[in-house]
């Protein structure tokens, strides 16, 4: 691994999508489309700069062990992740959603016994609830969580909101906001002083096509 070689995990869809444009400005396209190559490792034009494809949860762990020097990842992702071995210097403004409590309508929580809520935010959900003093029961989900409550399996979900659309099709409301999410620029610890002078040089890019959108 050369000084200069710089490897950036996204996943693919909306965090590639939405990232494309502003490395672009920078200068930085890749070779191929992810959605059509099975390539995991995509070339770009400028020849020190890879991408790496990796599932959107995963991009913090790539980063975390030096794997990848950059990456890009949901706020949420990353309150789940943690943060350690990572700095996160620059909110992409990109993929925003919220983060939520829903629920069917017009259903009080059990008069006994702990709230169930179903979810694929453990972390974050224990700590809103624990934040507001209540004892619940978490489910882990992996997906599909808007189901939980249409078939008993939970009393609440936890989970992202953009439009509402898929709460509404489900017949659930928003309840509670837990936190704006939008996603961010993760660097790797070590990374962040070896190559100070090209994770620099593509910060500033970023910054300025970030600037450049507001
Ligand atoms: N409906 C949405 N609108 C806007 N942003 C969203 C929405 N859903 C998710 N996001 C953001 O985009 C990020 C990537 O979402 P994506 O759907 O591509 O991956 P995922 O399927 O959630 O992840 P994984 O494959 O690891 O399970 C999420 O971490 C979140 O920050
Ligand atoms: O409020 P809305 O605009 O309907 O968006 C919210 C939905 O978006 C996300 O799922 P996504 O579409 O990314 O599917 P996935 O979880 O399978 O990736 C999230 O998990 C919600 O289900």
């Amino acid at each position: 691994m050369t000084d200069h070689m710089l490897t950036i995990a996204l996943s693919k869809g909306r965090i590639f999508d939405q990232t494309m444009p502003l490395l672009a400005q920078s200068g930085i396209t890749p070779l191929d489309d992810p959605e059509r190559s099975r390539k995991l490792i995509l070339e770009t034009n400028a020849p020190r700069v890879r991408f790496l494809i990796v599932r959107a949860s995963d991009v913090p762990t790539y980063v975390q062990y030096g794997a990848a020097d950059l990456g890009v990842a949901g706020k949420d992702v990353l309150l789940e992740h943690g943060g350690a071995g990572l700095y996160e210097p620059l909110d992409l403004g990109i993929a925003r959603c919220r983060l939520m409590v829903a629920g069917l309508p017009d259903v009080a929580a059990p008069a006994t016994g702990r709230l169930r809520i179903a979810t694929k935010y453990v972390r974050s959900a224990e700590r809103y609830y624990a934040s507001k003093g209540e004892q619940v029961e978490i489910i882990k989900l992996y997906g599909s969580m808007e189901l939980a409550p249409l078939v008993g399996l939970a009393d609440r979900i936890v989970d992202l909101v953009e439009s509402g659309n898929t709460l509404k099709a489900n017949g659930l409301v928003p309840l509670e906001h837990i936190a704006d999410i939008s996603s961010r620029l993760v660097v790797n610890k070590a990374a962040w002083k070896m190559k100070h002078t090209a994770v620099n040089a593509l910060l500033d890019g970023l910054r300025a096509a970030v600037a450049g959108r507001a």
